[in-house]
């Protein structure tokens, strides 16, 4: 996908988000003068639309200092979120990286059913595969068969390798197998589907255990990558799943998905906020190339509502 088309997109999918940040604000535009009273609703609203509280609190204070006892600028208000936005963003906008040695690396995916998972590694696969790393996926959810038929129908478009077995079979006894066939093979990525449940949480964390324990004995480094995904469509919920899976399982990362067409996205924000972890890409559809790692300054406009200048 080129560039305009992406940004063009990503607009599109949060005007949702920057409409109800408008809407949370519509009332107090137009007010004579900006009063302590008038910043407390602004503040309330930004939080409303998943900002995080702290993000808002700056915001607040920014308007302040900024433009205390003159009127309320639509224009000027959503610039100073912007740049508040893009201040929370930067640090975790970060873009996968590549470099285990010796290869492949491992990236172990978890997420709850419906999170967008499955749709999620067939598109990271194709995102890497495009800048020239030889992918493989092991289909690791043995739990369910529609999971196993899902991945190998995206591998299979896509063009990657897969390891797969039969349902209930020993995801680690696959893993294990990936990690063989790979180094063999020269591939550059392994990306395992894990049985992430929220669900079974006693079950999961003894399945990413078998699976490190058999990792451990190939490559002490492996996995390299935990990366969890997340659908920014549950707004609140999402960032309740970072805090378990955080303990259970060891996120080293997040993918946020779904974030075409939710007025949910400002959830993006209070995610880095709150825990300041990675955010290696976003997810915008449900085609194979609508998954990017992203930059902040374009998010933060886009949840902002403020079209980049001179782009
Ligand atoms: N709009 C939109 N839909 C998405 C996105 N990512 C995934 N989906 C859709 O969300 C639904 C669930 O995606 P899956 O990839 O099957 O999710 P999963 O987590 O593997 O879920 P299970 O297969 O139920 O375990 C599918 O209909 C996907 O097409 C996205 O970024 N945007």
């Amino acid at each position: 996908m080129s560039e305009a088309r992406w940004h063009e997109k990503l607009f599109g999918g949060f005007r949702k988000t920057s409409d109800r940040l408008g809407e949370n604000l519509t009332g107090l535009f137009g007010k004579a003068a900006l009063d302590e009273a008038t910043l407390d609703e602004i503040e309330e609203a930004l939080i409303a639309s998943d900002l995080g509280p702290a993000t808002a609190g700056r915001i607040r204070a920014r308007l302040k200092g900024e433009m205390f006892d003159k009127g309320l600028d639509e224009r000027a208000l959503r610039e100073i979120v912007a740049q508040e936005i893009e201040k929370v963003l930067a640090p975790v906008a970060k873009p996968l990286e590549i470099e285990a040695f010796p290869r492949p690396q491992v990236i172990l995916v978890i997420g709850v059913n419906g999170s967008g998972k499955t749709t999620t590694i067939a598109k990271l696969a194709h995102l890497l595969q495009e800048q020239d790393y030889a992918v493989m996926l092991v289909a690791g959810d043995t739990f369910r068969a529609a999971a196993i038929g899902q991945l190998k129908v995206w591998a299979d478009r896509i063009g990657v390798p897969i390891i797969s077995g039969k349902e209930g079979g020993d995801a680690a006894g696959l893993v294990f197998e990936g990690v063989k066939q790979g180094t063999e093979k020269g591939i550059d990525v392994l990306i395992v589907d894990t049985a992430g449940r929220l669900q079974n949480k006693a079950g999961l964390m003894d399945e990413l255990a078998k699976i490190r324990r058999v990792l451990g004995r190939l490559n002490p480094a492996a996995p390299h990558d935990v990366l969890l995904v997340l659908d920014a469509t549950t707004g609140q919920n999402a960032l309740s799943q970072i805090e378990i899976f955080k303990e259970t399982a060891g996120v080293t990362g997040l993918i946020m998905t779904k974030l075409d067409g939710t007025a949910r996205g400002g959830v993006l924000v209070a995610a880095a906020e709150r825990y300041g972890m990675p955010v290696h890409a976003i997810g915008l559809g449900e085609g194979v190339d609508d998954l990017k790692p992203f930059d902040p300054a374009e998010v933060a406009r886009a949840i902002a509502g403020v079209e980049r200048i001179g782009k």
